[in-house]
């Protein structure tokens, strides 16, 4: 079972990094605007048929319900390797399908701002990998289930964890990557459609997050969601001093 956990992992972190570079069009050999040619109409309903069928699969996948029934067929130690697994073969499945639509929608020309755009949205990247960390990156990813089991030591308890990033808002991961899809020096088309959908997506998905951990953690996340706000961190309050010395 460890083999497969590890097995799950590297495909994941390899798929994922030619994702990166895949949505930069950067590095990679094929970016999201390459790749077989089709008509409009066609690219757009292939291409939105790809995102359903991850969303379908990230969303389904994650849902006690399913999990309850899954692990009646499923070792428990393997679940989450196996989610992870399913959600790279889903993504890479995306990269391979995906019918570019190239047209620009904007293109930024200037040398320096189109560094700056780089720079921040790869920091979207980064700030995904960070929030993996933050809460438990091996847990996240079913390394430490397999790890575990391994030892011969009991499956861990979820924990609910407010560390810093998860203090200023309640979804980083999330807003890291509408950060890194959003933010292009250039934009095409099909840039902008998977921009738009899985932002679409993350609203959706958040939903369903929330209910459970709420199901999971009760007033202990119902309060934490009346502090904390979703995806935009709030303005610093001004102190009534700061305020006061206002002209
Ligand atoms: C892909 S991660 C995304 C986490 C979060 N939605 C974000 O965008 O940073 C999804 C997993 O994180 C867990 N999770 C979300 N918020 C959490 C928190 N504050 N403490 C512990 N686990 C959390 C969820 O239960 C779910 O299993």
């Amino acid at each position: 079972m460890t083999g497969y956990g590890m097995l799950a992992y590297g495909a994941f972190v390899v798929v994922f990094l030619y994702a990166i570079g895949w949505v930069e069009g950067l590095v990679v050999p094929r970016t999201i605007d390459e790749g077989p040619a089709a008509p409009t109409a066609v690219a757009v309903l292939v291409d939105l048929a790809l995102l359903s069928i991850f969303a379908v699969q990230h969303s389904v996948m994650a849902r006690p319900w399913f999990k309850r029934r899954w692990t009646r067929l499923v070792p428990p130690p393997i679940e989450r390797a196996t989610y992870v697994l399913c959600a790279t073969a889903a993504l890479a499945l995306v990269m391979w399908q995906w019918r570019p639509l190239p047209q620009q929608v904007w293109d930024v020309e200037t040398p320096w701002l189109r560094v700056v755009l780089y720079v921040v949205s790869l920091g979207g990247f980064a700030l995904v990998l960070t929030s993996t960390f933050a809460i438990d990156h091996f847990d996240l990813f079913g390394v430490r289930q397999v790890i575990r089991n391994q030892l011969g030591m009991p499956a861990a308890t979820v924990e609910f964890l407010t560390p810093r990033l998860y203090r200023i808002v309640r979804h980083p991961l999330y807003a890291g990557f509408l950060i890194a899809f959003w933010v292009a020096p250039t934009m095409s088309v099909g840039g902008l459609m998977f921009a738009a959908v899985t932002t679409v997506y993350v609203l959706v998905a958040v939903q369903f997050e929330e209910h459970d951990l709420i199901g999971t953690f009760g007033d202990r996340y119902r309060i934490y969601r009346t502090q904390v706000p979703m995806l935009v961190p709030r303005r610093r309050r001004m102190s009534p001093v700061r305020e006061l010395s206002r002209p």
